[in-house]
């Protein structure tokens, strides 16, 4: 058996809603610059979902149906509250929405239909979650979603209590759309190998945020940020960098498994953290956040990912670094229930081989022998 470490290369399955190809990335077959540009977060949820665009009319009703499905169970409420305010919040993210499943009692329902409704219920729960867990964190009473903000004004208004600024509005929700779907990343092959087995949709979407967590994926946006504030001054980039790769240490929110001549998303993201830097009268992080770029291009010839600016521009909006992942997974969530959705319809076990590399011919000794 040949073993290709870390699957890298393997076409593991067939898929139609996001693709990679020539570093060019499709959501059902349109450019993310064309939907990060243009579209409305609600709009590509429809189309990651649904494979086509919405009609006004469907686009309202997906918009109600999220708002309708936006609060969580009371019990849920008072469990954040005891959580220690400490915990990470992808942790109590994790916790919550497995036990999501427990008041569903669809869950565990396999049916076309009942699945898609699954899929908005945790989309709408997910962002009540982070910002219920964030304000109780703080000593805050959580602030219950408001109807007809759009799915990103709402995060942000659940977050902080006030209704966001428009630009801020447009920031998070093009931040959304740039992390809703990325083919067969680490996380949504979780999912598709927990949905492979036909577990229920939380159990698939568990597992995902489980695997999102890693800092070698989601989790890296929340460690550049940590970096960041480590570095503190443009003065102490170069030996900063320079320890990390004689060590040869990772930096983080540089490399990718599929784009070796840089990710499509990231621009959007450097452009996002350029204006929004301006407009708050800080553009310590993106002038930072530029010249590390630069020389770690110099140094490995890396490029960004999708985690590196996302650090800034969330920076930018006055969130946490610790619900950074957490927003990636309110956002790729979307992605996730529609492969999961997807492997539903044309399913198979997900069941590779190992090579086996270890001793072999061993006899059993009894306990007092060995
Ligand atoms: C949303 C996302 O998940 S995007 C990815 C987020 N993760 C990060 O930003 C963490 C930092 N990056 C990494 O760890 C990696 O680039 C990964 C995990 C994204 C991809 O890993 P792989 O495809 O397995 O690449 P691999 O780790 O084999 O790297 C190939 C070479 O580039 C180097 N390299 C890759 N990324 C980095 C990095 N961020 N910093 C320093 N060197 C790196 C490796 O050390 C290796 O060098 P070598 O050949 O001299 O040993
Ligand atoms: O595709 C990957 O390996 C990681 C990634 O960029 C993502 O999930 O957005």
């Amino acid at each position: 058996m040949t073993v290709a470490k870390g699957l890298e290369g393997v076409v593991a399955l067939e898929s139609k809603i996001s693709s990679i190809v020539d570093g060019v990335l499709t959501y059902r077959g349109f450019n993310i610059d064309d939907l990060a540009d243009h579209a409305q977060f609600e709009e590509v949820i429809f189309l990651l979902w649904k494979g086509r665009l919405p009609k006004q009319a469907e686009l309202d009703e997906l918009k109600r149906t999220l708002d309708e499905h936006a609060s969580i169970p009371d019990v849920l409420l008072e469990q954040l509250r005891q959580y220690p305010k400490d915990a990470h919040p992808m942790a109590v993210l994790r916790t919550t929405v497995s036990a999501l499943a427990m008041f569903d009692p669809d869950a565990d329902k396999n049916d076309p239909e009942v699945n898609y409704l699954k899929a908005v219920k945790l989309t709408a729960k997910i962002p009540t979650i982070i910002t219920a867990f964030d304000r109780l964190r703080k000593g805050l009473e959580p602030v219950a979603p408001k109807a007809g903000l759009g799915f990103a004004g709402n995060f942000l208004y659940m977050l902080t209590g006030k209704e966001p600024t428009e630009v801020a509005k447009r920031a998070f929700d093009k931040a959304l759309t740039l992390h809703a779907d990325h083919e067969l990343n680490a996380s949504t092959f979780t999912a598709r190998v927990a949905a492979g087995t036909l577990a229920d949709m939380y159990s698939a979407i568990t597992a995902a945020i489980g695997a999102l967590k890693g800092p070698l994926h989601g989790g890296a946006n929340e460690a550049v940020m940590r970096m960041l504030e480590e570095i503190q001054t443009p003065e102490r980039i170069e030996s900063y960098i320079n320890g990390k790769l004689e060590r040869k240490e990772k930096i983080m929110g540089f490399g990718h498994r599929v784009y070796k001549d840089g990710d499509p998303r990231a621009k959007h993201l450097k452009e996002m953290s350029r204006q929004l830097g301006e407009q708050v009268g800080n553009t310590k992080w993106f002038e930072m956040s530029k010249q590390i770029e630069s020389l770690v291009y110099e140094k490995k010839g890396l490029k960004p990912n999708v985690d590196f600016y996302s650090a800034s521009v969330y920076t930018y909006l006055g969130i946490d670094k610790d619900l950074f992942t957490p927003i990636f997974a309110m956002s790729r969530v979307t992605g996730w229930t529609a492969h999961v959705m997807e492997q539903y319809a044309d399913n198979r076990l997900i069941r590779p081989r190992a090579e086996y590399t270890g001793l072999t011919n061993q006899s059993y000794v009894p306990i007092d022998k060995r």
